[in-house]
């Protein structure tokens, strides 16, 4: 009887990133993977001197083609699976109008079961299909809505942090919840999470901004994190009528809001930050809190061009947030473009230049950035041996995608290409934890 195949190694061009801004490229290398995670990896010249000191006798090799590359998978830090059904609708408001015209309703009518189930297979196939191996999801108010989109990540096989949205705070009348509710749910949401036990899954503590939940419950969610050592994530400084409603509302900057409640952690996302003052990005880099850029949906909902490269310079781990249905695209690729154009664009209309972003800065963001402002980067990010393989196969030259090849172009040039004009067509196989998903 033949033996199980213990052993993946990928064979050919893999490129990752190391330390921003810069890339790495391995030419004619390998990738050994066992079970879930990355176990060697080097010059072709030296595999099998691996295959030797491992011991591999059963293993499958994919040998990739010279247009090939193999990238670390993408990461989304910002992305609400309950909107999907909106996108590409609604861009005529700006956020506040949005809001209660467009996704509160939305968001509402998602109570129906047979809907989210529906919605967040979609979500989840579409983006893991896009390459976002990774997921920081905004999933529902309702508790038990939430479990359905855990479900669909456990079923499709997509690493991600799932959020109950909380708000008891400035929302329509039958969308809102009491304040005793808001903890009790979190808290039973927290709980199946833990109980399912799925090593990809993990609950992540939301309270959607400060205009919808109040400082005393902030307060509470802040508490339950620190205990349970909980990611958290929010929204933050997206639009001027929106900051100055916070500060109307609390008496101090938006940022100082989330820091008396204990919101601002290491652990913690916050989504935007178009007009954080350099006070509050100070103290932002000082908690070790990080950032999702949030650029499809900075433009759409017009809500500004948000100067991320100086939030970098200024020592905040900044990563890539789709935004879901601020944003009207479910990929990393799209969002990635899109923070090099925003960048460009600022570059054009701002006096002060905080400067471009190249293709390299912006492969960061997607992967290692990613993987560093979630605090994961000790098990996500780029291919260390000990890290889980989350993994890209791209292709500059798939068929009938939107990027036709017709001269051949050098390893790097290959990711270029596909940055600049692929889609989810060149994304030809998707490995999560050493399952191939895609
Ligand atoms: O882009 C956004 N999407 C949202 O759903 C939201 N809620 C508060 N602030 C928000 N911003
Ligand atoms: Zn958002």
């Amino acid at each position: 009887m033949k033996s199980k195949v213990k052993f993946q190694i990928f064979c050919g061009n893999i490129v990752h990133c190391e330390k921003y801004p810069e890339v790495e490229l391995l030419e004619n290398g390998y990738i050994v993977v066992l079970d879930s995670k990355i176990v060697a990896m080097g010059p072709s010249t030296t595999l099998e001197d691996a295959k030797n000191r491992l011991n591999i006798e059963n293993f499958s090799v994919t040998q990739l083609r010279p247009t090939q590359l193999l990238i670390p998978g993408f990461i989304d830090t910002h992305i609400h699976a309950v909107q999907y059904p909106n996108c590409g609708l609604g861009y005529d408001k700006p956020l506040l109008e949005w809001l209660n015209n467009y996704t509160y309703p939305l968001e509402k009518q998602m109570q129906n079961k047979e809907l989210a189930k529906r919605v967040f297979e979609a979500v989840v196939k579409k983006t893991l299909s896009h390459g976002t191996t990774t997921a920081m999801y905004f999933a529902s108010l309702y508790e038990n809505i939430c479990m359905i989109l855990v479900d669909s990540v456990i079923r499709n096989g997509q690493r991600a942090l799932v959020g109950k949205v909380n708000m008891t705070l400035m929302a329509p009348d039958d969308y809102i919840e009491s304040q005793t509710d808001s903890i009790k749910k979190t808290i039973q949401f927290i709980e199946k999470v833990k109980e399912i036990n799925c090593p990809l899954v993990s609950p992540v503590i939301t309270p959607r901004f400060a205009l919808s939940v109040d400082m005393t419950i902030m307060k509470k969610l802040g508490r339950i994190a620190r205990e349970g050592n909980y990611h958290i994530q929010t929204h933050i400084s997206e639009n001027p009528c929106e900051v100055k409603l916070v500060e109307q509302l609390y008496g101090k900057k938006y940022a100082e809001v989330y820091d008396e409640a204990g919101l601002l952690t290491p652990k913690t996302i916050l989504a935007h930050g178009v007009y954080l003052t350099d006070e509050e990005i100070e103290l932002i880099a000082e908690r070790g809190t990080g950032l999702s850029h949030c650029p499809e949906s900075n433009c759409l909902l017009r809500s500004g061009m948000c100067k991320v490269k100086k939030i970098i310079n200024m020592g905040v781990n900044v990563s890539l947030g789709t935004d879901i249905s601020g944003g009207a695209s479910p990929s990393i690729l799209n969002a990635m473009r899109s923070a090099i154009n925003t960048s460009i664009n600022s570059n054009f209309t701002n006096n002060k230049s905080y400067g471009c972003f190249d293709w390299k800065e912006v492969f960061y963001l997607a992967t290692l950035g990613g993987a560093k402002a979630l605090r994961m980067d000790d098990k996500i990010g780029n291919f260390k041996e000990g890290k889980e393989f989350d993994a890209l196969i791209i292709d500059a030259d798939s068929e009938n995608s939107s990027c036709d090849y017709l001269l051949p172009v050098s390893p790097l040039e290959n990711l270029q290409k596909v940055i600049f004009t692929g889609d989810d067509r060149n994304i030809t196989s998707v490995f999560v934890a050493g399952v191939k998903v895609k």
